[in-house]
């Protein structure tokens, strides 16, 4: 015991044990377990994690983050490193054919690898370019920290006119390149989206996509924690993906939540997954006893030990090979990880779930794709299809607030009505500390179980929505576990002559049992991320933002190939802000999220618009419409909900790269499942659609081969 961290029995005010920890690469011992979960066998497999994490805040917290690293890699209830995949798994299984073979481990592969595999009787490989989920991504405070790591395929678009003019007309657009995919660099928001979203997608020629068709989908997805907070006849609890608040969250956010209330006259929130999708809300989120329940951990884990289910990651998938004279695929080309270039046959279908991005590339990189843009980059084709053609995302901006930070604490504590939560924020723990670590160890709780403000959403219909179906989503950042502390003195406040740390944390808390020289090294470098650290005599201000988000885009990108090369990103335009409208409904959502600085409920933190000018746009008047606009277009907010660019629709739809049954056009055993397939993509986050979707795709290739009558076609 006294060599790990492991903390059993009642939390000490702070951390006065001393574990035996020698630094190095060897932190703490194999075996060694944290928390009430003892180790079990599983701690036996071998296991080396891909670790990202120490390295993303530079010098000043790498030790820390290379502690939690290190932690988490010993722990084995969090590591399950036997249900872990390897980058030599296809090679070990010694065989070259599969009925099916899934690309893409993402939120949607995974989903669509451990259903197939359900069936004893078939066999299935799922291939995944990147690693397997690296632990610290499963830790919510650190929810999007891999972003622009190497887990990351770091895409960016080009030559954007109207958007992301102070990055020189590049939107970056973030992508996992992981086991769990992009769910594992992501906000863990669950959110469905409006029912008449789904509605269109029927319309448009694809039946059994209406509401009442996938309800059942989500629900056989969904594993509802709370059930008693949400409306009765649109949730399950049964499902494998765990749906829950978060165990944590900033006194803030309840306020916020109470301002949008006061602001749309409402008396509680709504469930926003429920009947009226308009409302501020604390969201439900993927999360599982205190991690990250990604579609790689709550499905594809599970189904590890089944016999019929090959994992092999490091492997890019650069083809999908298809015989022409037959019309089928009948397998996929992939380099692994040594550069070597293998072939494996499908024998029944190939399933391409490598996401918005990846999924279009590898179809055109196949030779389906614009018959001229394939020969332009030396692709022989095989199939006319608008391929990435329907490409779309939402589009946001960013506007700053700021709050007195302990004063509204104090007043909100008192206040506090929610019986139902489990844990309130508590303003000594800033999640960046030894405190907030050890809290989360021990009972998978605290600042760093959390994503801070992240936790609230709200939806609202601008002007110019149709049928009040609400066009802006608003997100918010503050309280979370950033690199640099979002706390300031208050502006006039005079030079303090000492500063203090509150609960001396970085003084008590690297307790380690270091040599003298790495105590010190160590406590140096925690007591210089200050997001504790409070000012002698001055008020604290924190600086918050909100996110209003246009989620009814209608403007429309493309991406094409810049290479015949699978290695080369492709050539991605995301032609944001061509269609006026969506401009102007970011700008209605700009000042709805500005009105919350007027609200009662936020006087208490002297909530307050931050009215420092944004770069590029102080020659407008500030808070104007001009002045909002000229933030959106300068310091565009890309979003991470990319969809539609292997669009779904009924054969002869000019448009359409899949059918109803998510088969591609003229190439019948080759289906795409995820994100690209969607008409439009939802107005919310976009993870629980997929999961439909990817449970829905599921549904139709067991039942496809269940039917005689087609397995002739099918199989050729
Ligand atoms: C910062 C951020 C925050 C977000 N927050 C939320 C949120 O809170 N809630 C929410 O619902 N959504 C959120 N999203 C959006 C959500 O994560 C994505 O929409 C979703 O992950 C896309 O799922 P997918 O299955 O379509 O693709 P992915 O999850 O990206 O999966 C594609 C997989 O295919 C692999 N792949 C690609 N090409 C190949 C190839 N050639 N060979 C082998 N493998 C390949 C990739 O490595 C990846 O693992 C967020 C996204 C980001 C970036």
């Amino acid at each position: 015991m006294n060599q790990s961290l492991a903390f059993a029995g009642p939390t000490p005010a702070v951390l006065t044990t001393v574990p035996t920890v020698p630094l190095g690469a060897d932190l703490l011992g194999p075996g060694r377990g944290l928390g009430p979960t003892p180790c079990t066998s599983s701690c036996e497999c071998p296991y080396s994690d891909s670790t990202f994490l120490r390295g993303v805040c530079g010098p000043s917290l790498a030790i820390f983050l290379g502690i939690i690293e290190m932690v988490l890699r010993d722990s084995c209830d969090v590591a399950e490193p036997c249900r872990r995949a390897r980058a030599d798994a296809f090679a070990r299984r010694g065989h070259q054919a599969f009925d099916y073979i899934v690309v893409g481990a993402g939120v949607a592969g995974s989903v669509v690898a451990s259903r197939l595999s359900e069936d004893k009787g078939v066999s299935v490989l799922l291939l995944e370019a990147g690693p397997e989920e690296p632990l610290a991504t499963l830790v919510p405070a650190f929810a999007v920290k891999s972003v622009g790591t190497y887990l990351d395929w770091g895409f960016a678009t080009e030559g954007e006119k109207r958007a992301c003019w102070s990055t020189g007309g590049r939107c970056p657009w973030p992508r996992g390149k992981m086991v769990a995919g992009t769910g594992g660099m992501q906000g863990m928001m669950y959110m469905r989206g409006h029912p008449v979203i789904y509605d269109t997608w029927e319309r448009q020629g694809n039946p059994g996509w209406g509401y009442r068709d996938v309800l059942p989908y989500f629900k056989k997805a969904e594993g509802n924690r709370e059930m008693h907070l949400v409306e009765p006849g649109f949730h399950s609890d049964k499902g494998p993906l765990a749906v829950q608040r978060f165990p944590h969250r900033p006194q803030l956010a309840e306020d916020l939540v109470r301002a949008g209330n006061e602001l749309l006259g409402y008396e509680s929130p709504p469930d926003l997954n429920g009947g009226n999708q308009t409302g501020f809300t604390i969201a439900q989120m993927m999360v599982y006893k205190g991690l990250r329940g990604s579609t790689a951990r709550m499905y594809l884990r599970p189904s590890m030990g089944r016999p019929n289910l090959v994992v092999n990651t490091e492997a890019l998938v650069s083809k999908v090979v298809i015989d022409a004279e037959r019309g089928r695929a009948t397998g996929v080309e992939f380099i692994d990880k040594n550069g070597v270039k293998q072939t494996v046959r499908a024998k029944r279908e190939v399933v391409v779930c490598a996401g918005a991005v990846g999924s279009p590339q590898l179809l055109l990189l196949s030779g389906l794709g614009p018959t001229e843009e394939l020969e332009a980059v030396g692709v022989t084709p095989v199939a006319d299809l608008p391929v990435g053609r329907n490409l779309h995302n939402h589009v946001a901006a960013t506007i700053h607030y700021v709050v007195d930070d302990l004063a509204g604490r104090s007043v909100a504590d008192s206040e506090s009505d929610d019986e139902d939560y489990y844990e309130r924020d508590d303003d000594e723990v800033g999640p960046m500390s030894m405190a907030a670590l050890h809290r989360f160890l021990q009972r998978r709780s605290g600042p760093l179980a959390s994503t801070g403000l992240t936790q609230v959403t709200a939806f609202l219909a601008s002007k110019y929505a149709e049928n009040r179906v609400p066009d802006i989503q608003i997100f918010f950042d503050g309280f979370h576990a950033g690199c640099q502390s979002e706390l300031q003195p208050a502006l006039r406040c005079a030079p303090p002559n000492a500063t203090h740390s509150r609960g001396d944390f970085y003084d008590v808390q690297v307790e380690l049992d270091l040599d003298a020289a790495a105590r010190s090294a160590a406590r140096s470098t925690l007591r210089a991320h200050k997001s504790d650290v409070v000012v002698e005599g001055c008020p604290m201000t924190r600086r918050i933002a909100a996110r209003p988000t246009a989620t009814r885009t209608l403007s429309k990108g493309r991406l094409s190939l810049r290479s015949a090369d699978p290695r080369d990103p492709p050539l991605i335009h995301g032609n944001y802000f061509a269609h006026e409208r969506d401009l102007l409904v970011l700008v209605e959502g700009m000042k709805a999220a500005a009105k919350l600085a007027e609200t009662k409920s936020l006087r208490k933190w002297g909530f307050k618009l931050d009215e420092t000018p944004a770069k590029g746009c102080r020659h407008l008047p500030f808070a104007s419409d001009q002045y909002w606009a000229c933030v959106a277009q300068t310091h565009t907010g890309p979003e991470h909900h990319q969809a539609g660019s292997c669009r779904m629709g009924p054969a002869g739809d000019p448009a359409a790269v899949v059918d109803p049954e998510l088969r591609v056009h003229g190439v019948p055993n080759l289906r795409v499942a995820d994100a690209s397939i969607m008409p439009i993509v939802p107005n919310s986050n976009t993870i629980a659609g997929i999961v439909m979707v990817a449970e829905k795709a599921s549904d139709l290739i067991r039942s496809a081969w269940k039917r005689p009558s087609l397995l002739g076609v099918l199989t050729g």
